[in-house]
C-alpha cells in the first residue's frame, strides 16, 4: 500500500529518480565506463553492431533453443552445437560457500518492465537452481548443509570470459528486475559460452545502490535534454552533457565518437581529446555544423516533451480508448506462417470498448490485468481487432499464465522514433561520399542537375516497354517520368489530391526497372509501402519487401525476406547475400532502412519516397543515404510531418525534406489531373489551396454523383433540410447550425478532435445501421477517399486544429460525390481559411439552409446512411 512517507536508510530502500524512464541493464552498465556514451547511446541508437553482435545473437539463440529442449546435442547448427554441448549450465558453478546446480529452465527471454526501479530488460534465461549452502556453526550444527531452491536470472555472454565489472553489474540489475515477478533472488548467474564457466554473482546492497545512482544520472540527462534560457537570443539550448572521459583508447573505439565530436564544445576537452574529436568533424563546414546543431536540438526538444511510460495504472486509460482490458487467450498460440517468429495469439474481448489510440500495426504491450507486478509480460504487434477478438503477434507465449488469466493491452510508445531521426542526422554528417553529396543538396542547397536528352539515359532496348507504360498515363504523369529519368540528383513530384500518386509511383518503378536501374522504394508506413507494391505485383515486376512478414500485407508475404528464403530454400549466407544483391527493386519503410543489413552493402540507382511531405526531414534522409538519386512524392499543401511537441514545432521541426527542397522549381513536377472528386467538390480545394490548378481527369469524373437508389422510398418532407442534404445533385452542402443550436457532436464522419470521434462512435458502435461507418480524424483520412463525407467542424470557439489550412484541405478533398459540412458559420468565420471557404460557399449558393435538428432527425440520418 502506498503511503506518503518513504524511508531510505543505509540498509534499506533506493531513491529512484524519474522511474517512468525505463533503462536497460546494458545502458546502465555501459555508463560505468562513460556516462556520456550511455546518454548518446539512448539518443543515437543503432551505432553498435557488427560481426561480434551478430555472432552473439546467434549463440544466444542456439543456447536458448537447446535449453528449452533440454537437449544440447540436437541442434542443427552442428559446429555450434558441439561447443554448446560442452557448456551446459551448472557444470562448473562455484561460489565459496555455495554449491549450485541448475534444475530447470523457467523461462527464456523473459521480458520485465519495472517502473519501481526504472529498469527494463529481457532475461536471457530464467533458471530454477538448487543451492547447497554450507552453514558454519559450532557443535552439532557444525558445517550443516542446507539445500534451497531459488529462481535466478542467468545472463549469457558470448565474448571473452572477463567476469568484468560491467558483466557482473548487468546480472545484479537483473536480480532487481526479477523482484517484479518473484521473491528477491539476491543472486544471479553469469555464463560464458566460450569457456562454459558460470559465475554466481551475488547482488550486494552497495553495488545495487551505486548502479541505481548511475541509472538516475542517465535518466536525469534523458529527461532534461534541453534548457530554456528566455533571456538569450536562441532561448533553447541543449543541456550540458556528462563530461568527456580522459581515456584516448576507449574513445578511439567508441561507437559514439562522431556524435560526441559533433556536440562537443572546446572548453570541455583537453588537448589530446580535442585533436581526436576535431578529426571526426574536420570535413564539415560551418553550415553543416549549424544544420546539425539545429536539428539535434529539435530532436531533443521533441524527445523532452514526449510522454514517457505509457503504462501507468490510470483508470482513465480505458475510457479514453488507450487500452483494452479483460482480454483472455482463445486457445493456444500458433506459430506464424513461412518461417515467421513469435506467437500468434487470438484473444477474446469481454466487451467492445472503444480504442481510438490503438490500431492494427501498432506495437503493443500486454500486462496481466490489475497486477502491477506483471507489467509487460509480452510485447509485439497488433494484427487485427474487432468488437469480439484481438489478434496479436507476441514475443512470448501467454500459455504459462493459464486459461483464466486476463490481460490488458496497451500501445507501446516506449520505442523511440527519435533514434531513427537522429541516426539519419548522424549519418548525414559522416565522412563518406554519399553523405557529402547529400549535404551539398540538402544543407548547401546546390541546385539539382538534369540531363538534356532522354536518349542519354534510355537504353535502346527499353524504349518499347517504356513507351507502353507511358501510354496509360496522363500528360503531367508522363512529364514526371521524363523529369525523373533526366535527373542527376533529385525530383519532387507534387501529387495533388486524387491525382493518382500510386499509379504514378508504380509506373515510375516499372520504367526505371525496364531501363535497368535498381530502385529502393520507401514510405513512412507499412500500409503505404504495400499500397504501391500491390499495384506493382500486377505487372510482374520482381521485388523484395523488407520488414517483418506479419506487418506486411498478406498478398505480399511471399515477397518478404522470410517468404523468399522459404520458397527458394535459402540456407547459407552466400545465398542470402545473393538474394540481397540481385533484387532490382527493394521496398521498405524509412525506419526499416535504418536497420536492415542489406543497406550496409548495397546502393541503389534511385530511391523513390512516397508520402514524403508527411515524413520528418531526418527520417526521410535514411533511405536517401543508400541511393544515387532520389524522387520525393508528396504534397506539402496537405498534412506536414506530425510533431507532437509544440516547442519543436514552433522551432520548425514540421518542415519536411520535400518542403525544404521545393525552393528549386526546376526539380518540381506537378500532378494536377485528378480522378476522385466531381467538379463541385474539387472547386472548394481549388479555391482554398490550388488556385484553380486542379482539374478533373474526365467528363465522367466532372459529373459523377452519389447513387442513392432508395432515396425516394424515404418520403422526406419537401423542403426539409434532410431532403436537401441528401439530394445527389447538390454535391456540396453546408449545414449551418448557428440558430438551431444543434449539437454538432451528434453528426459526423470526419472531425478534427478525438473527443468528437469518441462521442459519435459511442452513438454508433454495435448498431446494425452503422456497420462499416468510418469515423476518424482528418489525419487518418489523408491519402484515402469515400463516396460521401460528412465533416463536423465541432467548435463554436477558437481551437488550434482548425487554423491549419492544410488539414482543412485534406478534409475537403476526401469525398468523391457528396460532401456535407456541418458547423456554426459565425464561429467558423474566426478562422481565416474557413472564412474564405464560407465566402466561396455563400457566393455559389452552397450554404443552403439553417438546420433545426432534434434527436429524431439524428436517428434518421443514420438510417439513411445505412441505405447508402
Ligand atoms: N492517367 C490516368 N488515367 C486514368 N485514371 C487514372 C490515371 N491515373 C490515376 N487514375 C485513377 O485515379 C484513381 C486514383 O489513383 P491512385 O490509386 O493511383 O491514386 P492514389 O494514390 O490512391 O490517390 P492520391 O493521388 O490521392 O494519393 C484510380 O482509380 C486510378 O485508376
Amino acid at each position: 500500500p502506498f503511503t506518503t512517507d518513504f524511508k531510505i536508510s543505509h540498509d534499506f530502500g533506493f531513491l529512484v529518480l524519474w522511474p517512468d524512464v525505463l533503462l536497460s541493464g546494458t545502458t546502465v552498465t555501459g555508463a560505468i565506463r562513460c556516462l556520456r556514451r550511455a546518454v548518446f547511446g539512448e539518443h543515437f541508437k543503432g551505432g553498435d553492431g557488427g560481426r561480434a553482435m551478430l555472432l552473439g545473437t546467434i549463440l544466444h539463440e542456439v543456447f536458448q533453443n537447446a535449453a528449452v529442449r533440454r537437449d544440447f546435442s540436437l541442434i542443427s547448427l552442428k559446429q555450434i552445437t558441439l561447443e554448446m554441448e560442452k557448456q551446459k549450465p551448472g557444470e562448473k558453478g562455484s561460489l565459496e560457500e555455495c554449491n549450485l546446480a541448475v534444475c530447470d529452465i523457467t523461462d527464456i527471454e523473459e521480458s520485465i518492465w519495472s517502473p519501481r526501479f526504472g529498469l527494463k530488460g529481457k532475461l536471457d534465461v530464467t533458471v530454477k537452481v538448487a543451492v547447497q549452502r554450507c552453514r558454519r556453526g559450532s557443535g552439532l550444527q557444525k558445517n550443516r548443509v542446507a539445500t534451497l531452491e531459488a529462481v535466478l536470472p542467468l545472463e549469457l555472454k558470448t565474448g571473452r570470459e572477463s567476469n568484468s565489472l560491467e558483466h557482473r553489474a548487468q546480472v545484479i540489475l537483473y536480480t532487481l528486475l526479477s523482484q517484479e515477478r518473484r521473491t528477491e533472488p539476491g543472486l544471479g548467474l553469469l555464463l560464458y559460452l566460450k569457456t562454459g564457466v558460470m559465475h554466481p554473482v551475488p547482488a550486494q546492497r552497495l553495488d545495487l545502490r551505486e548502479l541505481i545512482k548511475i541509472r538516475n544520472q542517465i535518466a536525469h540527462h534523458l529527461v532534461n535534454p534541453v534548457e530554456w534560457r528566455p533571456s538569450t537570443a536562441q532561448e533553447v539550448h541543449p543541456s550540458s552533457l556528462p563530461p568527456i572521459i580522459l581515456d584516448q583508447g576507449t574513445c578511439q573505439r567508441c561507437s559514439q565518437l562522431r556524435n560526441c565530436a559533433l556536440v562537443h564544445s572546446p572548453e570541455e576537452t583537453n588537448k589530446d581529446q580535442v585533436v581526436l574529436l576535431e578529426q571526426q568533424i574536420q570535413h564539415l563546414s560551418e553550415a553543416h555544423l549549424t544544420y546539425f546543431a539545429h536539428w539535434y536540438m529539435l530532436c531533443l526538444c521533441s524527445h523532452g516533451d514526449a510522454p514517457m511510460l505509457a503504462i501507468t495504472y490510470d483508470l482513465c486509460r480505458e475510457i479514453a480508448g488507450r487500452c483494452i482490458r479483460g482480454l483472455k487467450c482463445q486457445g493456444p498460440a500458433k506459430q506464424p506462417s513461412a518461417g515467421g517468429r513469435g506467437f500468434h495469439q487470438r484473444m477474446i474481448r469481454q466487451k467492445p470498448t472503444h480504442m481510438f489510440l490503438i490500431s492494427a500495426g501498432d506495437r503493443i504491450v500486454l500486462s496481466q490485468d490489475g497486477d502491477a507486478g506483471s507489467l509487460a509480460v509480452a510485447t509485439g504487434t497488433l494484427l487485427a481487432v474487432t468488437d469480439e477478438v484481438v489478434d496479436c503477434l507476441l514475443d512470448s507465449d501467454l500459455a504459462r499464465y493459464g486459461p483464466s488469466a486476463t490481460f490488458c493491452l496497451d500501445r507501446d510508445d516506449s520505442g523511440n522514433s527519435m533514434n531513427s531521426h537522429l541516426s539519419g542526422l548522424s549519418h548525414l554528417m559522416a565522412d563518406t561520399q554519399a553523405s557529402c553529396r547529400l549535404r551539398e543538396l540538402i544543407v548547401d542547397f546546390s541546385p539539382p542537375r538534369f540531363l538534356e536528352r532522354l536518349a542519354d539515359v534510355l537504353p535502346p532496348g527499353a524504349k518499347d516497354s517504356v513507351a507502353k507504360i507511358l501510354q496509360g498515363l496522363n500528360r503531367p504523369q508522363r512529364q514526371a517520368m521524363k523529369r525523373v529519368l533526366l535527373s542527376q540528383d533529385y525530383t519532387l513530384v507534387v501529387g495533388m489530391p486524387g491525382t493518382g500518386k500510386t499509379t504514378t509511383i508504380c509506373s515510375l518503378v516499372r520504367i526505371l526497372h525496364a531501363c535497368g536501374f535498381s530502385v529502393l522504394l520507401a514510405s513512412f508506413t507499412h500500409s503505404a509501402v504495400d499500397n504501391v507494391l500491390l499495384k506493382l505485383a500486377r505487372f510482374h515486376v520482381p521485388f523484395l519487401r523488407l520488414g517483418h512478414a506479419e506487418k506486411v500485407h498478406e498478398a505480399l508475404r511471399s515477397n518478404t525476406e522470410e517468404g523468399l528464403c522459404h520458397t527458394r530454400s535459402i540456407s547459407t549466407l552466400s545465398q542470402l547475400t545473393q538474394l540481397y544483391n540481385e533484387q532490382a527493386v527493394v521496398a521498405t519503410t524509412c525506419m526499416g532502412a535504418s536497420q536492415h543489413p542489406l543497406f550496409s552493402r548495397r546502393r541503389f540507382d534511385f530511391c523513390v519516397v512516397d508520402e514524403a511531405s508527411q515524413i520528418g526531414q531526418l527520417l526521410c534522409l535514411v533511405p536517401l543515404l543508400h541511393s544515387e538519386r532520389f524522387v520525393l512524392v508528396g504534397d506539402h499543401l496537405q498534412l506536414p510531418p506530425l510533431v507532437l511537441s509544440t516547442k519543436a514545432k514552433a522551432l520548425g521541426m514540421h518542415e519536411s525534406l520535400f518542403k525544404r527542397l521545393e525552393r528549386h522549381a526546376t526539380a518540381v513536377v506537378q500532378l494536377n489531373i485528378q480522378y476522385r472528386m466531381n467538379r463541385e467538390i474539387m472547386s472548394l480545394s481549388n479555391e482554398l489551396t490550388y488556385q484553380g490548378c486542379l482539374t478533373c481527369g474526365s467528363e465522367r469524373v466532372v459529373n459523377s454523383r452519389l447513387c442513392l437508389p432508395h432515396l425516394h422510398d424515404l418520403a422526406l418532407d419537401p423542403g426539409s433540410w434532410l431532403k436537401e442534404a441528401l439530394d445527389p445533385e447538390k454535391s456540396v452542402v453546408f449545414l449551418d447550425t448557428d440558430q438551431a443550436g444543434c449539437r454538432a457532436a451528434d453528426i459526423g464522419v470526419i472531425a478534427p478532435y478525438r473527443q468528437q470521434i469518441q462521442a459519435v462512435s459511442e452513438l454508433t458502435t454495435g448498431r446494425d445501421w452503422a456497420q462499416g461507418l468510418e469515423i476518424n480524424t482528418v489525419d487518418k483520412y489523408q491519402g484515402r477517399d469515400k463516396p460521401a463525407i460528412i465533416v463536423s467542424f465541432v467548435r463554436s470557439d477558437q481551437g488550434e486544429l482548425l487554423k491549419d489550412w492544410r488539414r482543412l484541405n485534406v478534409a475537403l478533398t476526401r469525398a468523391k460525390f457528396k460532401l456535407l459540412l456541418l458547423g456554426c458559420t459565425p464561429a467558423l468565420r474566426n478562422y481565416e481559411p474557413i472564412a474564405r471557404l464560407l465566402d466561396y460557399a455563400d457566393t455559389h449558393g452552397l450554404i443552403s439552409f439553417v438546420l433545426v435538428l432534434n434527436i429524431k432527425y439524428v436517428m434518421k440520418v443514420h438510417v439513411i446512411d445505412a441505405a447508402l
